[in-house]
């Protein structure tokens, strides 16, 4: 299968040069400009500098041209990614639509598959997440996966396609389970920074973790989610590795709160937006996302460090 990858962000980078092992990979950038240069130098300079891009990735602008594939990896951020489908419908059409974002989309409440297939009606939608970042991937060192596809057949397929010398994926059905693993656990990395930034230590780092799993769980259990899949690397494998690395953009946007530092506002922090979407819908589902919902409000400017603690030292005492 021919594959392409639209948006040249760092993880469409990254997906490119590792897929790149296996044939030729077409990277859409939506910048003439930045096209024109990462074809020329061969780098994505601003994202992965460093790192080179083999030849047989081709960048380009050209919508037409790249989306000639049967593959096309959707690597945009998660509120962006309506806008992204939308304007190119027709092109998109009966193509497998594979979603590399993680997050939920905070005017609609749902994740990318549902945008995927309220978009493009007619395309084959999957997902894939876990515990990665793009510049591991770049860089070949080894990392698993979840390919995510309801069409168990299709999955397969994209499963063996997508699958790289270093880069390695499992399958499920559970495309629910496996986007809300990857949206909630950038929540918990912001928390997870800002208790670590703020100096309440490793031991309150691990009840986040924990105690943000459990919300994690009861959130996908609302949505249909098989419970299995949160366990999995799409789940509590991108949690630990989110909540325990800065390397996450995440974290570290919850480390700068918790340090009461500036954070440079172009950088992708996909849990912020999902944090507010997903305490709304708690709100009205009644359902109990306590960390999920301080998150919101600390990173909304709402709340401050000391707030969320006393937040969240200070509810009724339960039953684990
Ligand atoms: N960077 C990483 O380590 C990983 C990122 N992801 C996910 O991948 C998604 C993208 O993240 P990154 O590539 O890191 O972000 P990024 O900020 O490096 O790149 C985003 C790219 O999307 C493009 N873009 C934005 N709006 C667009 C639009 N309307 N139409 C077309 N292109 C548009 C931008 O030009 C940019 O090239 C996020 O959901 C993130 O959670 C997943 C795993 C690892
Ligand atoms: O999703 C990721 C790791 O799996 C990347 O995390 P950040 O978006 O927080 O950098």
């Amino acid at each position: 299968m021919s594959v392409s990858v639209l948006g040249s962000g760092a993880f469409g980078s990254a997906l490119a040069i590792s897929l790149a092992g296996q044939g030729p990979v077409t990277l859409w950038a939506r910048d003439a400009e930045q096209a024109r240069q990462m074809q020329q130098t061969r780098e994505n300079s601003g994202r992965l500098p460093g790192v080179t891009l083999p030849a047989n990735i081709s960048v380009t602008a050209e919508f037409e041209h790249a989306m000639q594939a049967e593959v096309i990896l959707l690597a945009v951020p998660m509120q962006k990614l309506r806008d992204a489908l939308s304007v190119h419908t027709e092109r998109l059409s009966g193509k497998m639509l594979v979603a590399c974002c993680k997050g939920i989309e905070m005017t609609s409440g749902v994740g990318p598959i549902a945008v995927i297939t309220q978009t493009v009606p007619d395309a084959h939608p999957a997902l894939l997440t876990g515990p990665s970042f793009a510049d591991d991937i770049a860089r070949g060192l080894p990392t698993a996966l979840t390919l995510a596809c309801a069409d168990a057949t299709l999955g397969e397929d994209l499963q063996q396609e997508l699958t790289t010398a270093n880069l390695r994926l499992y399958r499920t059905t559970d495309t629910v389970g496996a986007e809300l693993g990857g949206a909630l656990k950038n929540v918990m990395a912001i928390g997870c920074g800002a208790a670590i930034g703020a100096g309440l230590g490793d031991s309150a780092r691990a009840a986040l973790i924990t105690r943000g799993f459990a919300e994690m769980q009861r959130f996908a259990a609302l949505r249909g989610a098989q419970p299995d899949t949160l366990m999995g690397l799409s789940g509590l494998g991108d949690l630990v590795l989110t909540c325990t690395s800065e390397l996450s953009r995440n974290y570290r946007f919850g480390l700068s709160l918790g340090l009461n530092k500036p954070f440079d506002s172009a950088t992708t922090v996909e849990g912020v937006a999902t944090a507010q979407a997903v305490s709304k819908i708690a709100a009205t589902e009644g359902l109990d996302m306590p960390i999920s919902t301080t998150v919101a409000k600390l990173s909304s400017g709402a709340y401050s460090v000391t707030d969320a603690i006393q937040a969240l030292l200070g509810r009724p005492l339960k039953e684990e």
